[in-house]
């Protein structure tokens, strides 16, 4: 990899400030600062749309080892809006590898930084919790820069989604036998997602998020499931309303991350910005009906706000916490289930596609299979 000596600065929005190399595209960018540590899979963290505007900060010492490939992409592009890395490793070395990493974000105009303390970085967003950033070459004094980042909008309050979102359907058929058909509701979903589904037997109809529930129906789907994505989910009024109808409409629902959020909304409870978010991919969670823990993949800046110590009763049924983080109680998992017990929809707050990350989440994708099988036994019953 071929390193430039061009001069970058990163500016917070509260001042401080770290000068270092460029590294990718050179010009100015600017986003939510945020940071991940994740020692493996940047490739799937880059090109994961719920990180549209934000400058994601490495905290693994070394990134791009293993180059870049051409099967390991998340979605159609690299959406972080900066990227920020302590050590940019010269040499790329991996069997899959097709270019560098430096080269990709450059063919992709993604402006990053390197050689600079990533770990006091880390510290500082921290302790002070994740804000608004630039990076420029352009522009190398901090004073004029921190009025730059001053000026942009701020991560709560942002709705992304028409960003990052389909225009138009696409389907993914099943793997071997097509057992069931699901509507995965596209609020920037990573293609991990439909393919686990698709290899047990589901064929998944990827629709964009502007889809109704008579797009919905008029497909005659075993289940709904709504996806990861960028932005605040106290915006997402459009995607909760959505949701609220399909509820009524007695369909099973699976959701992920954004998707949590977003059940979360419709079942009557609000969402929180958190002082950091959780990136990374070895984020301790546990499933309250078990007591099981998992080590999960993680994504997000928001959380569902919803009582750990019991029920609550909504229109469907009775709605409670499925699985909370182990390091600070976070919600990271909801169930919803009726009079009889049957569960009506659950959804994670984690990322049980897990690219990259662990598997100890797959079984989720196993659950709504059993969730929409139950759910025609009841139908034919009834
Ligand atoms: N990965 C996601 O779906 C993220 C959801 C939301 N944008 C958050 O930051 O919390």
């Amino acid at each position: 990899m071929e390193r430039t000596d061009t001069p970058a600065l990163l500016v917070l929005e509260d001042g401080r400030f770290f000068r270092g190399s460029s590294f990718g595209a050179t010009g100015e960018t600017f986003g939510e600062a945020v940071f991940s540590t994740g020692m493996t899979g940047y490739q799937e963290t880059l090109t994961d749309p719920s990180y549209r505007r934000q400058i994601v900060v490495a905290t693994a010492p070394q990134i791009g080892n293993t180059g870049w490939n051409d099967e390991d992409d998340e979605s159609r592009r690299i959406w972080v809006a900066g990227y920020v890395v302590r050590d940019a490793s010269r040499v790329r070395s991996n069997w899959r590898s097709n270019r560098s990493l430096d080269e990709e974000l450059r063919a992709q105009g993604v402006v990053g930084i390197c050689e600079l303390d990533t770990r006091a970085l880390t510290r500082h967003l921290r302790e002070r919790g994740s804000m608004r950033a630039a990076i420029s070459t352009t522009e190398l004094d901090p004073d004029v820069l921190v009025q730059r980042v001053l000026e942009q909008p701020r991560m709560s309050g942002a709705n992304l989604v028409a960003d990052v979102t389909l225009t138009a359907p696409v389907v993914i058929p099943a793997q071997g036998t097509r057992t069931h058909k699901v509507a995965a509701i596209d609020l920037g979903i990573k293609e991990m997602t439909p393919e686990l589904m698709a290899r047990r037997g589901i064929e998944v109809h990827v629709l964009p998020a502007t889809a109704t529930l008579d797009d919905i129906t008029a497909l005659g789907v075993d289940g709904v499931f709504f996806s990861n994505g960028p932005g605040d989910p106290g915006t997402a009024d459009e995607a909760v309303s959505l949701l609220t109808g399909v509820l009524d409409a007695g369909l099973p629902y699976f959701g992920i991350c954004f998707g949590n959020q977003i059940f979360g909304r419709a079942l009557g409870f609000g969402t929180y910005k958190l002082k950091y978010g959780h990136r990374g991919i070895n984020q301790p969670v546990q499933d309250r009906r078990t007591g099981k823990v998992e080590i999960t993949a993680q994504n997000h800046g928001f959380a569902v706000d919803a009582p750990l110590e019991h029920d609550t009763p909504t229109r469907w049924g009775a709605a409670r916490v499925s699985h909370v983080c182990l390091n600070d109680d976070v919600v990271e998992g909801l169930e919803l289930t009726d009079a009889d017990g049957t569960v009506l929809g659950f959804s994670v707050q984690y990322h049980p596609e897990a690219a990259a990350g662990p598997h100890d989440s797959a079984y989720l994708f196993d659950r709504f299979i059993e969730v929409m099988d139950a759910h025609r036994t009841t139908g034919e019953n009834a």
